[in-house]
């Protein structure tokens, strides 16, 4: 970064669903901003706030200590109301109003989707930093949140093992990740799930359920596993885990208990991982905004900083890592296993 740079009034907003390491966004990107001498506003409330005139000013002492805070201290918001071209041009007059160069926007796929809607009236320049549980972004490796969410998840899934394991019980745990298959899959693997159903992995309803029954089956009565959990991604089985435990009943008499993780995935402190990702991808979109970027995402390759079109990031659907799907079909092999079982 170079110093001589002329100074910039730039914004930040978080929008869509929050994530833990957004704090540590938002923390580096202010503080990063102040450093070089630009002065910094945050919007509230995501899109909404920009409608609406909604900001405060970002100093130091605000954003010093609260790195390790879950959330975000700009709030966030799904803002249907940001389809509506009326509001986008509302959103960048207030943006212009306030003499705004740059605004950094903090969010998932759809977020990006309001920046390109954004870009066609605010002619400032526009950075996405990628926050969001799902991991469900193009151009980068991974988000910010994610790797506090698998955590969280972990943390919770061995706790019901162990009730699972004392009432010898079948459980079907469901994550979030709305329709992508990171968070299913790796706290699957992570927490030793016997069965994690995912889109990734996923064939039709009858498939699945002969292969989980004999599955379950030969797991508890023939390798005498005390428990047997089932890892499964939200949004996959049609009328959700509820009808799921009920299919497993009424299919092969095998009762399982359901229960939703929900919305603790998206909270608590961020581990290590989101929150020095986060200052690096913080410190870069300043870096950015000052070589006169825009219209870029932020992510991180290989451990290593990258700059990537929005379009790019939002046209791309981004694939679960093939030795993860092997990973997961290599332990759990239904299909050979039924077959083993019927010899
Ligand atoms: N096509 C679009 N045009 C304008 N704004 C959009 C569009 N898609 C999404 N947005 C805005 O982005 C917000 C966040 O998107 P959403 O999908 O809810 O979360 P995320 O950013 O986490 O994927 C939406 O509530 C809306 O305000
Ligand atoms: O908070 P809401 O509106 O109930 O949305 C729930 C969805 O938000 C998420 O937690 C996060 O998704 P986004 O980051 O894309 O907003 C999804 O995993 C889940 O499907």
């Amino acid at each position: 970064m170079s110093a001589n740079q002329p100074l910039k009034n730039i914004a930040i907003l978080t929008s869509g669903g929050d994530a833990p390491g957004m704090n540590a966004a938002i923390r580096s990107c202010t503080l990063a901003a102040l450093h070089y001498g630009h002065k910094v506003f945050g919007f509230l409330h995501g899109f909404k706030g920009l409608i609406n005139n909604e900001f405060i000013l970002l100093e130091e002492q605000k954003v010093r200590d609260i790195i390790h805070c879950g959330g975000t201290i700009l709030k966030s918001a799904r803002c249907p109301e940001f389809l509506d071209e009326n509001n986008q041009q509302l959103a960048a007059d207030h943006l212009d109003n306030l003499n705004i160069d740059a605004l950094i926007v903090i969010g998932g796929d759809g977020s990006f989707c309001g920046m390109l809607a954004l870009n066609k009236h605010y002619k400032g320049q526009l950075i996405a930093l990628p926050g969001t549980i799902d991991n469900d972004v193009d151009g980068t490796d991974h988000t910010i949140g994610f790797a506090t969410a698998v955590n969280t998840a972990i943390d919770a899934i061995d706790k019901i093992r162990d009730t699972a394991d004392a009432f010898e019980r079948v459980f079907v745990i469901e994550v979030m990740g709305r329709h992508s298959g990171f968070l299913a899959l790796n706290v699957g693997i992570a927490s030793g799930a016997e069965q994690v159903i995912t889109f990734e992995n996923f064939k039709n309803p009858g498939v699945e359920l002969q292969n989980i029954a004999e599955h379950i089956k030969l797991c508890k009565e023939k390798r005498g596993a005390s428990s047997y959990l089932i890892v499964a991604a939200e949004n996959l089985w049609p009328q959700g885990i509820d009808q799921l435990c009920n299919d497993l009943q009424n299919y092969a008499n095998i009762t399982c208990t359901p229960c939703i993780l929900g919305y603790i995935q998206r909270g608590g402190s961020p581990v290590p991982k989101d929150r020095i990702m986060a200052t690096k991808m913080g410190v870069a979109a300043i870096d950015a905004i000052i070589n006169g970027k825009t219209m870029v995402m932020i992510g991180e390759v290989s451990a290593t900083i990258v700059e990537v079109k929005i379009k790019y990031a939002v046209r791309h659907k981004k694939q679960v890592n093939g030795d993860l799907l092997m990973a997961q079909n290599s332990i759990l092999d239904i299909a050979e296993l039924a077959k083993i079982n019927k010899l």
